[in-house]
């Protein structure tokens, strides 16, 4: 399925958040939506889950609009991991990542749930868990159970706000290759993403955005320039190879 957005704008007291957006996540790709913090990114993707209403402009979703689905049928499509999911207290990792079913309710068998849950345990390597209460989890093994949560939807568009940011280099690096599997089976992924070397090695396209504003989108060697870097970021980079590491401060003031 594909997932457009067609010259999105919002404002929410006061505050320009975003600004005449159009662009798609298409099947088959790992999008990774870039920018500074407060760029916009969450509430664009919350936007993008059918959770916040923009204030003019639509979301399609294979061209039917977002808003006007039933909700139950825009979750058995769209699977959203949230930057700050709460912890559910009390609950055991396996009954966390159950939750991913509920848009499935009194549609398929309780085995096929269970078989939904499991692989999407498997995926991110937390099957050991299951039993565990998830209150006992640490950081990086919490954000891996919300992210099997949110994979136990088999939704045909993931979208998922830095779901790498707890993880240390092996996991994320695991993680991120997990949406290059679901992408080459079909998936449209879209992600939201601070660490630009995995931008570029892992993302089909990179999507920018700044102070709500799209302002590129594109392959990330062709997104990925230094004059982006210091005009979105304010910073200068050094390249080792086609990776570039942030360096320097273009100007202090403006980067911070
Ligand atoms: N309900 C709201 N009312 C007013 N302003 C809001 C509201 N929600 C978010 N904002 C503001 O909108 C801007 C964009 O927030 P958002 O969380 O989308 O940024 P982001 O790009 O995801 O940032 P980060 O990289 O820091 O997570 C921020 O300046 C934020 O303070």
């Amino acid at each position: 399925m594909i997932l457009q957005t067609d010259t999105l704008s919002l404002t929410l007291q006061g505050n320009r958040l975003l600004h005449d957006i159009t662009f798609d996540v298409r099947p088959g790709e790992v999008l990774g939506l870039i920018g500074p913090n407060g760029a916009g990114k969450s509430t664009l993707l919350r936007v993008m889950a059918g959770l916040l209403r923009p204030e003019t402009g639509r979301v399609l979703l294979d061209g039917q609009d977002l808003f006007s689905m039933p909700p139950e049928q825009r979750g058995r499509h769209l699977a959203y991991l949230p930057q700050d999911a709460p912890s559910a207290i009390g609950m055991s990792v396996w009954d966390v990542v159950t939750l991913g079913r509920l848009p499935h309710r009194r549609t398929v068998s309780a085995e096929q749930d269970a078989a939904a849950v499991q692989q999407a345990l498997n995926a991110v390597g937390m099957s050991a868990f299951a039993d565990r209460s998830s209150a006992s989890l640490s950081g990086g093994e919490r954000a891996r159970v919300l992210l099997a949560r949110a994979l136990a939807v088999e939704a045909p568009v993931l979208l998922v706000d830095e779901p790498v940011a707890a993880l240390d280099p092996a996991q994320a690096l695991t993680v991120m290759e997990l949406f290059n599997r679901y992408a080459a089976q079909g998936q449209a992924v879209a992600v939201v993403l601070h660490d630009l070397a995995l931008a570029a090695r892992f993302c089909t396209r990179i999507a920018v955005l700044s102070e709500g504003a799209l302002v590129s989108i594109g392959p990330p060697s062709d997104v990925l320039t230094d004059a982006l870097f210091a005009d979105v970021y304010g910073v200068a980079v050094r390249r080792c190879g086609e990776v570039a590491v942030p360096w320097s401060l273009v100007s202090r003031n403006r980067a911070l």
